[in-house]
């Protein structure tokens, strides 16, 4: 491969990495809402799932990104549950 080439991949891959970071950023962002809203719902005698509303977001997420898209809702779902403890 070119020097030219190497250099060029070298720095997509760092606007990858930048653009992770802010993935996992978001995602602990996320978790931490989605923990507010299920501790204060299970606070008042709510249950932690609130099974319409992850529909409406996999649904969302389907919408833009096709199946993949609805199992990474199912994932973010799942981490975001799993962070209620
Ligand atoms: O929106 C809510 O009611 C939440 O509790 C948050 C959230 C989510 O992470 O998006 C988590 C659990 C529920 O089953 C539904 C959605």
């Amino acid at each position: 491969m070119s020097g030219e080439a190497t250099e060029s991949i070298a720095a997509w891959r760092a606007g990858i990495d930048a653009l992770d970071e802010k993935v996992i950023a978001l995602l602990e962002e996320r978790m931490a809402l989605s923990r507010q809203i299920q501790h204060s719902r299970m606070r008042n005698g709510g249950s932690r799932l609130a099974a319409a509303r992850e529909r409406r977001i996999v649904q969302r997420y389907a919408d833009r990104l096709g199946d993949d898209g609805a199992r990474l809702a199912a994932l973010v779902l799942t981490m975001s549950r799993g962070a209620a403890v």
